[in-house]
């Protein structure tokens, strides 16, 4: 790694710790009355547990003396003791509601940002990986701000019962302090390994995730491939890890926790040999000597704290895991509106878009007068889906300016940049729970059945959606299509919400030659006019459209008509040899079959 990058990396993991704090003080906020009420009863639950030794031992005295107010005394042990089991009880239930809306709320900040940044920030991390950091770790981190409220009351008794020892007598007390070096040094060590074994735990647990994730998503190249085995090998590869780092967290808590336990009656001993020792030279009496060999046990009890310390340092390493995406910079938006009517005129000035460090798009200049249909062509890798991706505004561009009918488009609202924008992809992801709902999907109010069914008879869809169980009113789930036919329907979805700007990012690279053309020519007859944006390896597609903006290595080599170019640049045809000669084999199928019908 070079010096910059590893200097960028250690910015960005502190502003993620940054974030991760502000995420942790917000969730705590957003839950503020019922984690103070956490920490009330918790509080309470440890005030409880201090008073008792000093009232048992009290009321030891009184009984032995046969003191009348013993009885009475005795009643307050059973409400004290009657009251921490109570406040324990209040305490772990107020808990789990803290923890399940401290989780649902960082949960929700996450996925939102997640949804509201632009696709290429998003697909950093891979869909394993944001799964583990919305399901597993924001619950982990959820736990952070009842988890803090128990800490601080586990605190309570320890400090508290080291006092009530100094009131009881002082040389007990200092007996017991001579164990407190060793329990202090016990806790920072605890604290120490165990924050190393989790952040370590977590970090195996999300990259098997994403692996696992990616397997599923290639599942038919991995069946293909025959490499089943292999594959499951790599997912498991880091399993050993994960089971090392699991066992090493349960060795340093079952190692403090033993320590601890070892440590604790060496410290009671301590103190009843020297309150035996007061106790015989009539310096305190037997209820104190009860006291104190309780309050030496709550304040050696401070092991206990760190069960409390671990869940911290778990939901602190896991909150930076989950913050990583509330981290991801929000593709913002503006006010503006468009203005009424307009014809879609699309100008980019001067834009370079930069990726992975490296500009993959250089000085893009550029106006595509409204009402235009646009074919962008080049090799594969020449920056098509970039500029597409740049002239909707999927994302912005690191230098430069885009602008629709004159107003630049990260000024323009989401609601109008929507409703005026729309796009079709090689690879739609159909939304929604039927096939009507799936093309009817987008922002603002859908479009109506009609509008439904013309969109689709525009892309081709409608024959085969009519012929499903249920037509339009198919479950997606029970309507096993085609990759053409599912591109169809993202076909159908775009066109049902056209704008004054419509791009179409490969759309129809799973039809074939005959279908696509049909679809051509209904987004030219049938869809609410506008300019158009074809990303296209089509040769049909470049000759159908008024303008061809041919890009090469991230730079516009050319503009014009396909005529124009076909006849003066070779290099423009060598773009579509293949194409050339695969429609070419198309029209020879085709002749041939009506040869044969004949
Ligand atoms: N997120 C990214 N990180 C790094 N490089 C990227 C990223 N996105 C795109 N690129 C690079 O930018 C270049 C242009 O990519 P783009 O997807 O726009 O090409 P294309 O012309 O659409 O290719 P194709 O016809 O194969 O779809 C490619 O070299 C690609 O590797």
């Amino acid at each position: 790694m070079s010096p910059p990058d590893a200097v960028d990396d250690a910015a960005q993991a502190a502003a993620v710790a940054r974030t991760a704090d502000r995420a942790l003080v917000a969730a705590a906020r957003h839950s503020a009355g019922r984690t103070a009420a956490v920490l009330g009863c918790t509080l309470g639950a440890a005030a409880a547990a201090l008073a008792e030794p000093a009232v048992l031992g009290h009321t030891l005295d009184l009984l032995l003396r046969r003191d009348p107010a013993g009885s009475a005394w005795t009643l307050l042990c059973a409400a004290v003791i009657a009251a921490e089991v109570a406040l324990d009880a209040v305490g772990a239930r107020l808990t789990g509601e803290v923890d399940g809306r401290s989780t649902a709320r960082l949960r929700r900040l996450a996925l939102a940002r997640l949804l509201r940044t632009a696709p290429h920030h998003a697909a950093r991390h891979a869909p394993g990986d944001t799964a583990a950091r919305l399901t597993a770790h924001a619950t982990e981190a959820g736990k952070v701000p009842a988890a803090v409220a128990h800490a601080v009351a586990a605190l309570l008794p320890p400090l508290g019962a080291v006092t009530a020892l100094f009131l009881i007598d002082l040389w007990t007390a200092l007996a017991f302090l001579v164990g407190v070096p060793f329990l202090v040094l016990l806790l920072r060590a605890f604290a120490r390994d165990t924050h190393t074994s989790v952040a370590r735990y977590q970090q195996v647990q999300l990259e098997t995730a994403g692996r696992l994730t990616e397997a599923l998503a290639g599942a038919r190249t991995i069946a293909a491939a025959g490499t089943a085995e292999r594959e499951r090998a790599r997912i498991l590869a880091r399993l050993p890890e994960l089971g090392t780092e699991g066992r090493r967290m349960w060795q340093v808590y079952g190692g403090t926790t033993a320590r601890s336990a070892a440590l604790m009656p060496m410290l009671l001993y301590a103190v009843l040999a020297v309150g035996g020792i007061r106790l015989s030279a009539g310096a305190i009496g037997v209820g104190e000597l009860l006291a104190a060999v309780r309050y030496a046990g709550l304040a050696a009890g401070i092991g206990a704290v760190t069960g409390g310390l671990a869940a911290v340092v778990r939901g602190r390493s896991a909150t930076r895991r989950t913050a990583a995406l509330l981290a991801l910079p929000v593709l913002g938006h503006g006010r503006a509106r468009l203005p009424e009517g307009g014809p879609g005129t699309l100008e980019l000035r001067g834009v370079r878009v930069v990726r992975g460090g490296a500009a993959v798009l250089h000085d893009i200049s550029l106006v595509i007068p409204g009402g235009t249909t646009v074919a962008v062509v080049g090799r594969s890798g020449a920056g098509k889906t970039l500029f597409a991706a740049v002239a909707g505004r999927l994302t912005d561009p690191d230098a430069g300016r885009v602008l629709l009918d004159g107003v630049p488009l990260r000024e323009v609202s989401a609601e109008v940049l929507r409703r005026e924008v729309g796009y079709a992809f090689d690879r739609p992801v159909l939304l929604g729970d039927t096939v009507g709902e799936a093309i009817a999907f987008g922002a603002g109010q859908g479009p109506g059945p009609e509008a439904v069914r013309a969109a689709a008879r525009a892309a081709g869809a409608d024959l085969f959606v009519r012929r499903l169980p249920h037509a339009y009113g198919t479950r997606l789930a029970d309507a096993p299509m085609s990759g053409g036919e599912v591109q169809r329907l993202g076909l159908a979805r775009a066109f049902a919400h056209a704008g004054r700007l419509l791009v179409l990012d490969d759309a129809t690279s799973s039809l074939d030659t005959v279908t696509a053309r049909e679809v051509e020519r209904a987004l030219a007859r049938e869809i609410r006019p506008g300019t158009r944006i074809v990303v296209a390896h089509r040769l049909s597609s470049a000759v159908r459209a008024d303008l061809v903006v041919w890009l090469e290595h991230g730079r516009i080599r050319a503009t014009g008509t396909h005529g124009e170019l076909w006849r003066h640049e070779p290099a423009y045809r060598a773009v579509f040899a293949a194409d050339t000669q695969r429609e070419t084999d198309e029209d020879t199928e085709r002749d041939t079959q009506r040869e044969a019908a004949r």
